[in-house]
């Protein structure tokens, strides 16, 4: 099989600790992950001249920055047959808005050249390669809801209950690492105990990117009307939680036309996965 079209879906980080700064500038997180039905999708194709292209929403990311891009060429001296990869990108999630589509994008198109490529690497090797191209690769490889330690390389697996939620983009754009370098951004949470509750738990960034950025402060105000709501990773987007698509498609219904959003359910296990279940069934 030649072609393989795969979701790379958005992740929310329903809550996020901060615990320490680590010697070499990163920051010790725990943090829950949990997958969305909704992303992100790209088709892979091999081709005979050997070539790597990008085709679709590619924006003005220069090729050789794109995740995608890095992705294969981290795969290239394990791969087993001599072709070259096309991929076709339709991009749904917003760039740097703390959903994790340029994570998502990459290790999907770990796990889908893998196949292709016919490299043979185990999920615990693609996630060691795609450390090196974001903290989040990892957990988008493993697939699973999880908890995470460390800077996002330790997984511990969660079973949450399904949920709809209502994402919110205010249109600002956080850089992940302004935030990490802030000065008045709070590094000493206590670690978990096994006891962890959501309702105990917060976004350690918001309160400095609220400040920082007062588009994501007023988000954050409108959608309390619905039900509490909380900024996911380093911000952009906003989430309010319910039970049922009809709840979370009013809070959509009346967003603000400044403001972009969409609803997905939660999900255990990543489309993504799902997904290349099947197609190594067929
Ligand atoms: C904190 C999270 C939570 O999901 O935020 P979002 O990016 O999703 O909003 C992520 O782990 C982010 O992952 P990612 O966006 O891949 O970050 P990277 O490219 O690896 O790092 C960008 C910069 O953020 C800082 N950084 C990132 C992660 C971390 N645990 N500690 C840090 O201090 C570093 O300064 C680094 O240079
Ligand atoms: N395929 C890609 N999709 C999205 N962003 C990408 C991609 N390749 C490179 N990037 C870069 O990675 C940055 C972070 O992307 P993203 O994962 O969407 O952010 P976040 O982790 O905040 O959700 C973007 O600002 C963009 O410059």
């Amino acid at each position: 099989m030649t072609t393989l079209t795969l979701m790379a879906p958005a992740k929310l980080n329903l809550f996020l600790h901060i615990n320490a700064k680590r010697a070499d500038g990163y920051h010790e997180l725990e943090t829950l992950f949990t997958f969305l039905e909704f992303g992100d999708e790209l088709t892979f194709r091999l081709n005979e001249q050997d070539c790597i292209n990008i085709i679709g929403d590619t924006a003005d990311i220069p090729l050789e920055d794109n995740l995608i891009y890095k992705a294969i060429r981290a795969l290239q001296p394990y791969k087993q047959i001599q072709k070259g990869i096309s991929v076709t990108l339709t991009k749904n999630l917003p760039m740097g808005g703390g959903v994790g589509g340029g994570s998502s994008d990459a290790a999907t198109t770990l796990l889908a050249i893998n196949q292709l490529w016919q490299c043979n690497l185990s999920n615990q090797k693609l996630a060691q390669i795609g450390l090196k191209l974001g903290a989040d690769v990892p957990v988008f490889i493993n697939g699973k809801t999880a908890l995470a330690q460390g800077v996002g390389e330790n997984l511990m697996p969660v079973t949450l209950e399904k949920r709809w939620f209502c994402v919110v983009f205010p249109n600002v754009h956080v850089s992940t690492k302004k935030v990490f370098t802030h000065p008045d951004l709070p590094r000493d949470t206590k670690k978990l105990t096994t006891d962890w509750k959501l309702s105990n738990t917060r976004n350690d960034c918001e309160t400095l990117v609220k400040k920082l950025y007062p588009e994501v402060e007023k988000t954050l105000g409108w959608l309390l009307k619905y039900g509490p709501s909380r900024m996911t990773g380093t911000g952009a987007c906003c989430f309010v939680e319910f039970d049922s698509a009809a709840a979370a498609q009013r809070v959509l219904s009346s967003l603000p036309s400044c403001w972009q959003g969409f609803i997905a359910p939660s999900s255990n296990i990543s489309v993504a996965h799902m997904q290349l279940d099947n197609w190594l069934k067929m």
